[in-house]
């Protein structure tokens, strides 16, 4: 695939994390979490709970799940027979919960729109499993904002490993320094710092229950209203530098 032009902007790749970034998914998934549970005999768990679970895939939210509630360990959950049976159970829930109480968070549709008319390539990268992604990303129309999309389970490896940052930049032609990754949670922060790129966070995600700060990414901005300016100040910065 041929290299982007250079957009105004001091980015031609941005690649966006799912949960937490642009769309608010921990409610259904905390209704996924616990109608696998009552289904189970289990006690629900709190949405603070869920939400401190999420940023792992959601196979690994099921483990933290199961082990809570069990008294269990993780590796006791994960190394159990009975596990695929407990997964096929929350697979059915969370597909019937997809897109029924997420919402984008304010302001992102706009947002990637103006990046696109800017000719922005545009990528979510999202450790939630592709069967998912797809079903929020269609019931909130997002899919055709993006360029590609790379889910969880897409490469053999998922974030923090670079892999899907680093394949990116090769398939849009796009060098390190002209790349951003935008999202919530320490793990966002580590992919980026492994494939050299800049990152910028939301404070409004799920960063399992620290505040983003605390990840030292290299900017925080408010939301999605304010990706756009930070990035015209950035581009004037650059020439001004
Ligand atoms: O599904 C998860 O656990 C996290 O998904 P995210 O990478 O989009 O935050
Ligand atoms: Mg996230």
């Amino acid at each position: 695939m041929s290299a982007p032009a250079r957009t105004a902007l001091p980015f031609d790749l941005m690649l966006f994390d799912l949960d937490g970034t642009l769309v608010e998914t921990a409610p259904e998934i905390a209704d996924a979490v616990n109608d696998t549970l009552t289904e189970l005999g289990l006690q629900p768990a709190t949405l603070e709970q869920v939400t401190r679970w999420i940023g792992h895939g959601t196979r690994e939210l099921l483990v933290q799940a199961l082990a809570a509630r069990q008294g269990r360990s993780a590796d006791a959950v994960r190394g159990d027979a009975g596990f695929a049976a407990a997964e096929a159970v929350f697979q059915r829930h969370y597909e019937a919960r997809c897109g029924t109480r997420s919402r984008p968070y304010p302001h992102v549709v706009e947002a990637l729109q103006a990046l696109r008319a800017e000719g922005v390539r545009l990528v979510v990268v999202t450790n939630k499993e592709a069967r998912y992604t797809a079903r929020v990303l269609q019931a909130h129309a997002l899919e055709s904002l993006f360029d590609r999309v790379i889910s969880g389970d897409t490469l053999p490896v998922k974030k923090p490993n670079p892999l899907a940052v680093t394949d990116s930049l090769l398939r849009f032609g796009v060098e390190r320094s002209r790349a951003l990754l935008v999202g919530d949670s320490s793990i966002d922060v580590t992919t980026a710092r492994h494939a050299g790129i800049a990152v910028w966070c939301v404070p409004y995600g799920y960063n399992m229950g620290e505040p983003i700060e605390a990840c030292a990414p290299d900017r925080v901005i408010a939301d999605f209203g304010a990706l756009m300016p930070a990035a015209l100040q950035a581009a004037v910065t650059a020439v001004g530098s």
